[in-house]
């Protein structure tokens, strides 16, 4: 069962949402305060001076005793009738009369009085954990103002509610107004305006409730109505809920032999917070450049620590500037490959010096790679004039010195006048460290930070398929009416790598938009290297959004390049353009292609549109968001045992020489995309392994996104 305590100042709400969350998830409601105040009408009742300066506490508490040992007092936790009776009357309107309100906390005052009630409140919440109980064994919500201290400072929910005094005190005199109006001829019970703070002020000298206790939440709800605070509360629930659902079935692992690694699983150690950043933050922009197959890519792949860049061992390989977000010692910046580029007819120099010129302009800094192997070569020297010229800050690395021995060879580029060479491995990582202290020092002690990083708000989406299906076509139906959004992230004037795109009223970052406008069959190698492309693209993409040619038989360079993205585990929609040009028979086609080709992705949200004439595009913004939600949704884990245990008792999995595997728990260890971790007594088959997924996605949705599903077969623990 779940425990609810919440404590607060007079008037902040506690009555009022404790009794509809309590309705909200068909708990008890226990209203402490009302306890006190039937005290304090049955004390006045028999007459007892409670305006004295200093009370009777001996009779008070004598009284209070007969009240509640003499059968007298009773209170209902049901939160659709909350009454307070003494010999049977409803006194529940009576005791929220001004007189009583005045004089309660002369009674909740006397210790004596105190414990009485205290052991009565803890008898009423420990009933509610019976199965005959008003909540059946659900739980209780219990307010007051020692509830969370006191009374059950073992809830597992522990709420301070408060909310500054003016609004308290508005309040309430909200509450007397309604009271008078809703009363009209009177029923001789005057529900006053009351000063909150006076009542504070008087309990406080025996409770503690304007500050939380230790592992005590609080939700200050000044500037928050009715329903934000109950769904601040239900938020709080909820987890707890869920805590104990997750311990109760992780119970089912006792006896068994788990790991370390099994553990973490259980205990949720590591399962993604799933936090997205607000805007894009302002950086410094690192350039990396050299003369051609010096190990820029290598030494960028270093620092990324993933293969993120090409690299191709023949220079001259046309590629734009790719600038990455990177971060090293806890600074972020952005890094800026540039990569090989083309020996043209021209000659290599004036490729070289082109390249090198626009990447040193829109940096902010430089790290200039040599061949420590090859030697200081003409090409070296003039790119240092240039360097020069540029004034930006420049850190030296010297390449391919994969071994002490050979760092003499980095001796020889101090000739540059460029500072201290740092001779380097970006293949294996020696001296890479040190070589980005350096580099990282000038750059924040450059003049600028023009870069921003990939802002982390917005939905990473990679357009995607082979050449020619239309992704040019459709970025730019996407884009059009909103060109002026569209923004250039690397901080490049040209060849803008990430765009903003503008669909359906919200931004989106396309990845990679540079390779889809650049056509690069011309080159050899081209295919090899808009895999490699794409494959990045996907990589740093949250949806892939795939394009077919409808109008074209389905190829397997379409079919791979689909794979990789669902292989990636990224959330996807299948688009089929050109679908202006089909006619029924060309229909008829893609309906069986998607029953045979496609089976393996026919949870994919589906949209068949025309790039050209922007048909039905409007229906990808949906099927986007659809997919991304179903890519970031969590299952929680009691609702997930429940449901694999009722599929499993409807459908066991078959007998296998005479055994039959049994999952014994199951949690969804993270999401994007989902992967589920099943622990179980034995191997399930293929086939079973499908029904589970299949009855998933019917019970939980998932459209657009792969799910990951893994047994963990555990055996139980042999006996000592
Ligand atoms: N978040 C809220 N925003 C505005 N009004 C609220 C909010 N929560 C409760 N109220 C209103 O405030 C008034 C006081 O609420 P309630 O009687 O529940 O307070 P309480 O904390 O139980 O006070 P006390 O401890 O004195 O009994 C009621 O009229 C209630 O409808
Ligand atoms: N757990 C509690 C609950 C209430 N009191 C006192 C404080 C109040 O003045 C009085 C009435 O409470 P209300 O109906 O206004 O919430 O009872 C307490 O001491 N401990």
């Amino acid at each position: 069962m779940i425990r609810v305590a919440i404590d607060g100042p007079a008037g902040v709400g506690k009555s009022s949402t404790s009794k509809a969350l309590a309705k909200y998830y068909g708990f008890a409601y226990l209203d402490t305060g009302a306890m006190y105040r039937a005290c304090a009408w049955w004390c006045l009742k028999q007459g007892i001076d409670l305006d004295a300066e200093t009370v009777d506490e001996q009779l008070i508490t004598e009284t209070v005793g007969e009240f509640f040992t003499g059968g007298h007092f009773d209170i209902t936790v049901d939160p659709d009738d909350s009454r307070v009776t003494c010999d049977g009357e409803d006194i529940s309107e009576a005791i929220r009369s001004s007189e009583v309100s005045a004089h309660v906390s002369k009674v909740s005052g006397v210790i004596p009085v105190r414990h009485v009630l205290i052991a009565a409140q803890r008898a009423t919440i420990a009933r509610e954990a019976a199965a005959d109980s008003f909540s059946e064994g659900r739980g209780i919500v219990a307010e007051g103002r020692d509830i969370t201290t006191v009374v059950a400072p073992d809830a597992e929910v522990r709420v301070l509610l408060t909310a500054r005094e003016e609004v308290r005190q508005a309040r309430r005199t909200g509450q007397a107004v309604a009271a008078a109006s809703h009363d009209g001829a009177g029923s001789g019970i005057a529900v006053g305006t009351e000063d909150v703070a006076a009542r504070d002020k008087a309990d406080a000298k025996v409770t503690s409730f304007m500050t939380a206790a230790d592992g005590v939440t609080t939700i200050d709800n000044s500037d928050m109505d009715f329903e934000q605070t109950l769904d601040a509360l239900v938020e709080l629930v909820d987890a707890a809920i869920e805590e104990q659902e997750y311990q109760q079935y992780a119970a089912n692992l006792e006896g068994y032999d788990l790991d370390e690694a099994d553990e973490a699983l259980v205990a949720g150690i590591g399962a993604d917070a799933a936090t997205r950043e607000a805007g894009p933050k302002q950086v410094g922009v690192l350039a990396v450049i050299g003369r051609p197959n010096v190990g820029k890519s290598t030494l960028v792949n270093r620092i990324l620590g993933r293969r993120a860049a090409v690299v191709e061992d023949t220079p001259g390989v046309t590629r734009d500037r790719v600038s990455y977000d990177a971060e090293w010692s806890g600074i972020d910046f952005k890094l800026v490959d540039t990569g090989g580029w083309e020996a043209d007819v021209e000659g290599i120099d004036s490729a070289i010096a082109s390249q090198a010129q626009v990447a040193v302009q829109l940096s902010d800094a430089v790290v200039f790679v040599v061949d420590g192997q090859v030697g200081l070569t003409d090409t070296d020297e003039r790119i240092v004039k240039l360097l020069r010229a540029a004034g930006k800050p420049v850190t030296l690395a010297v390449n391919k010195i994969d071994d002490a021995p050979s760092e003499y060879l980095a001796a020889e580029f101090w000739k540059l006048g460029l500072g201290e060479p740092h001779a380097i491995s970006a293949m294996h990582g020696r001296g890479v460290g040190d070589l980005l202290d350096a580099a990282l020092d000038a750059l924040q002690q450059a003049d600028k930070t023009s870069g921003f990083l990939t802002p982390g708000h917005l939905r990473r989406v990679a357009l995607v398929g082979r050449p020619n299906v239309g992704k040019s076509s459709l970025l730019n139906q996407l884009a059009h009416e909103d060109r002026a959004v569209v923004n250039d992230l690397a901080g490049t004037t040209r060849d803008p790598v990430d765009e903003i795109v503008r669909v359906d009223g919200e931004d989106w970052l396309f990845i990679d938009t540079a390779g889809i406008k650049r056509r690069l069959h011309k080159l050899s190698g081209a295919e090899y290297y808009s895999s490699l492309r794409t494959q990045a693209a996907i990589e740093r993409s949250e949806l892939a959004l795939v394009l077919f040619d409808a109008s074209q038989p389905i190829s397997d360079q379409d079919l791979k390049v689909m794979s990789s993205a669902v292989d990636a585990g990224r959330a996807i929609v299948l688009v089929f353009n050109k679908w202006d040009l089909m006619d029924e028979f060309d229909r008829q086609r893609m309906e069986r292609l998607w029953k045979t080709e496609f089976e393996r992705v026919t949870w994919a949200s589906r949209v068949n549109l025309s790039a050209k004439t922007g048909w039905h595009t409007n229906r990808l913004a949906r099927a986007m968001r659809e997919a991304l939600e179903s890519w970031d949704k969590r299952i929680p884990t009691g609702k997930l045992n429940a449901f694999l245990g009722q599929i499993q008792a409807a459908h066991p999995h078959p007998l296998r020489g005479g055994k039959q595997p049994r999952i014994l728990f199951a949690t969804q260890a993270s999401t994007r995309p989902p992967r589920f971790v099943i622990f179980a007594t034995g191997f399930l088959e293929h086939g079973y392994r499908r029904f589970i997924e299949r009855s998933l996605r019917e019970e939980f949705g998932f459209e657009g996104s792969p799910i990951q599903i893994s047994v963990n077969i555990r055996e139980k623990k042999k006996r000592k």
